[in-house]
């Protein structure tokens, strides 16, 4: 399969890495000073970028009619003009905050959790996300999936960065040099708490994610999601 890597920066390489391994080839390495993206020899796109080029490229590629996975994150207030612009141009476009097996099997854990302690009461919710002091977003893409679950089960009515109101989830933002992500969620009483944490230990995870869903949307038409690459949930 030929690629495309619309951004080629520590996710880039990382994916170019396992993508060799799995014999594809990378027909594309775009980065900040790449002009003209030339999709004529590629099969499927992937975006790791930066929040304010990433809803261009990912057009780009639908344009081209080729299917294009993004994983970059901070850019999600154009999420529903991306969908509407890949529906009306017949593309294909899967977005994933996180790409990784484990932090998708994270987030079956958060949504059954998130289900069993709305019927407790007493307990405070927070999220805790660590990265590395690159990161250009906060919170992060994961962070906020995680909420979002976590509302969608819940009484909180959204989430903040701030100091919370009694309706907002509490997410903590944290920047350390060289982690490559940590999520920790916790149920705070005063009898006892309850907390579950994913720890990334590399981007391979990350990476191997996004090449399997590129492997799985090759030919595929429509908008999808990593439940449906993974098949869980
Ligand atoms: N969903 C997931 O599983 C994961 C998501 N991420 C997200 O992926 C994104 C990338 O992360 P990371 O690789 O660490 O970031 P980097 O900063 O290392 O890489 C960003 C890359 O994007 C390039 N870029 C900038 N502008 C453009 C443009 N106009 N067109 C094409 N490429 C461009 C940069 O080019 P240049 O080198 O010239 O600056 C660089 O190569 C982030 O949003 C991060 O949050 C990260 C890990 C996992
Ligand atoms: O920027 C990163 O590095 C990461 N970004 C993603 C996010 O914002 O959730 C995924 C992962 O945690 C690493």
């Amino acid at each position: 399969m030929n690629i495309a890597l619309l951004g080629y920066g520590r996710m880039g390489k990382s994916i170019e890495t396992i993508a060799l391994d799995r014999n594809h080839n990378i027909t594309l390495k775009a980065t900040s000073s790449t002009t003209t993206f030339d999709f004529s020899e590629t099969d499927v796109a992937i975006d790791f970028s930066i929040p304010s080029t990433a809803v261009n490229n990912i057009k780009k590629a639908i344009e081209a009619g080729v299917p294009v996975i993004s994983g970059t994150t901070g850019w999600l207030d154009h999420y529903d003009e991306v969908l509407d612009y890949c529906k009306s141009n017949n593309g294909t476009f899967l977005y994933a905050s996180n790409f990784s097996l484990g932090v998708n099997i994270f987030f079956e854990i958060n949504s059954r959790l998130s289900q069993l302690m709305a019927s407790v009461e007493g307990y405070d919710t927070e999220i805790e996300e660590i990265h590395h002091t690159q990161k250009l977003d906060a919170p992060s893409g994961t962070a906020i999936t995680l909420a979002e679950q976590i509302i969608d089960n819940t009484r909180y009515k959204g989430w903040t960065l701030n100091k919370p109101n009694s309706d907002e989830l509490h997410i903590e933002a944290k920047r350390i040099p060289e982690v490559p992500g940590t999520h920790e969620i916790t149920y705070n009483s005063e009898i006892d708490s309850i907390s579950i944490k994913h720890t990334a230990h590399s981007r391979q995870g990350f990476a191997l994610g996004a090449v399997i869903a590129a492997e799985w949307i090759k030919d595929k038409k429509g908008i999808f999601s990593m439940k449906d690459v993974l098949n869980i949930g």
